[in-house]
């Protein structure tokens, strides 16, 4: 049995890329010639997440209940995943790469002395059980074998697509209400503040990025970058200099701490590279890198460079755009 740990988003929804592990534990049940999948959650899930992980190819829903689960504990969880993985005798435990799937595994790798893999992206063998994670911001890869059982790892977001199962699962319910011990509520979270509104939904699926970095000089030094990103139909993406300065807003920010972007080109003016920033644009089809720095690590990387001053590129990028275009 494959068991996954599931997320429920305060809208009590199943979060994106819980439904992503779980797509991904169907590959995996298949190679195993059929393995089933049992979900956890914490919570008592409601219709609609039931109902979407039936359709993802779920078999049973284990539902954590009791007041040890009206908040968030990491230790607490990993007991009741624990506790339903010891029932059920689940060969694989898995989450999504988020930080409470990262936490709760951890814990549990902590708790067995099991080895635990994070960011899985692929498995290639099942005999010695072989996976590919990503490490440094996405940036490398390295192959791990998980030779213990229960092998336990969390798949990185957006490393498959969440997709519905050919043939639904039960999405039986079952609900448990275990025992946590005192010790493993010490941690709790007490209090949320609720997220600031996200805002950066064109940036994310946007064709043509033009990005700003420190280059731009100012707050007032957007101007021809704003016209070329409007010519071209483009999001403006920013560095996180560019946030911290006050010059752009965050939700502009593409980064390690900003939007992932895999756009079919980004222009990237006066951003140095920095792998922080990397790590947010590496998925673009293309890049144009403008810059006065021919060493620059955004340079060096880019499929084409100008290099320059992008105060003096960019309007002629722009005005040549408006030429050809009568
Ligand atoms: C934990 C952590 C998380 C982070 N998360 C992010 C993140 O999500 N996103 C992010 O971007 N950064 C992030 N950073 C910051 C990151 O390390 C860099 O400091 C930042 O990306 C640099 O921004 P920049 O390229 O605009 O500035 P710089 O590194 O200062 O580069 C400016 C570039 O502009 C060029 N330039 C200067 N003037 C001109 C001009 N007139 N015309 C053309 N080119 C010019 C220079 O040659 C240089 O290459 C993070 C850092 C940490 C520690």
């Amino acid at each position: 049995m494959i068991l996954v740990l599931v997320e429920v988003s305060p809208a009590g929804e199943a979060v994106e890329t819980s439904l992503e592990a779980v797509t991904f534990a169907r590959d995996l049940a298949a190679a195993g010639g059929g393995i089933p999948i049992d979900a956890v959650a914490v919570g008592t899930p409601g219709d609609d997440v039931v109902k979407a992980l039936a359709a993802h190819g779920v078999r049973r829903i284990h539902a954590l209940t009791g007041a040890a689960y009206d908040a968030y504990s990491g230790a607490a969880w990993a007991a009741g995943v624990m506790g339903v993985r010891e029932k059920t005798g689940s060969v694989v435990v898995m989450a999504s790469g988020t930080p409470r799937g990262m936490e709760v595994l951890a814990h549990v790798g902590a708790r067995t002395g099991l080895p635990m893999a994070a960011n899985v992206v692929s498995f290639s063998s099942l005999s010695p059980f072989t996976v590919t994670r990503q490490v440094v911001g996405g940036q490398a890869r390295e192959e791990m074998q998980l030779s213990q059982r229960p092998a336990l790892f969390t798949v990185a977001g957006h490393a498959v697509q969440a997709e519905a199962a050919d043939t639904p699962g039960v999405g039986e319910l079952v609900i448990e209400t275990p025992d946590v011990a005192e010790a493993d509520l010490v941690a709790r979270v007490v209090s949320t503040e609720e997220p600031e509104p996200d805002l950066s939904g064109n940036l994310k699926s946007a064709r043509v990025v033009v990005g700003a970095g420190r280059g731009a000089g100012s707050a007032d030094g957007f101007g021809d970058l704003l016209e070329l990103a409007d010519l071209l139909d483009a999001s403006l993406g920013v560095s996180r200099v560019v946030t911290s300065l006050g010059w752009r807003p965050h939700h502009e920010q593409v980064g390690q701490t900003g939007s992932r972007i895999s756009p079919d080109l980004y222009i990237p003016c006066g951003i140095s590279g920095a792998i922080q920033h990397w790590a947010g644009c590496s998925s673009a089809k293309n890049i144009l890198a403008i810059n006065t720095d021919p060493d620059a690590p955004m340079v060096t990387k880019a499929s084409h460079a100008v290099i320059g001053d992008l105060h003096e590129v960019i309007p002629a990028i722009n005005e040549e755009i408006r030429r050809r275009r009568g």
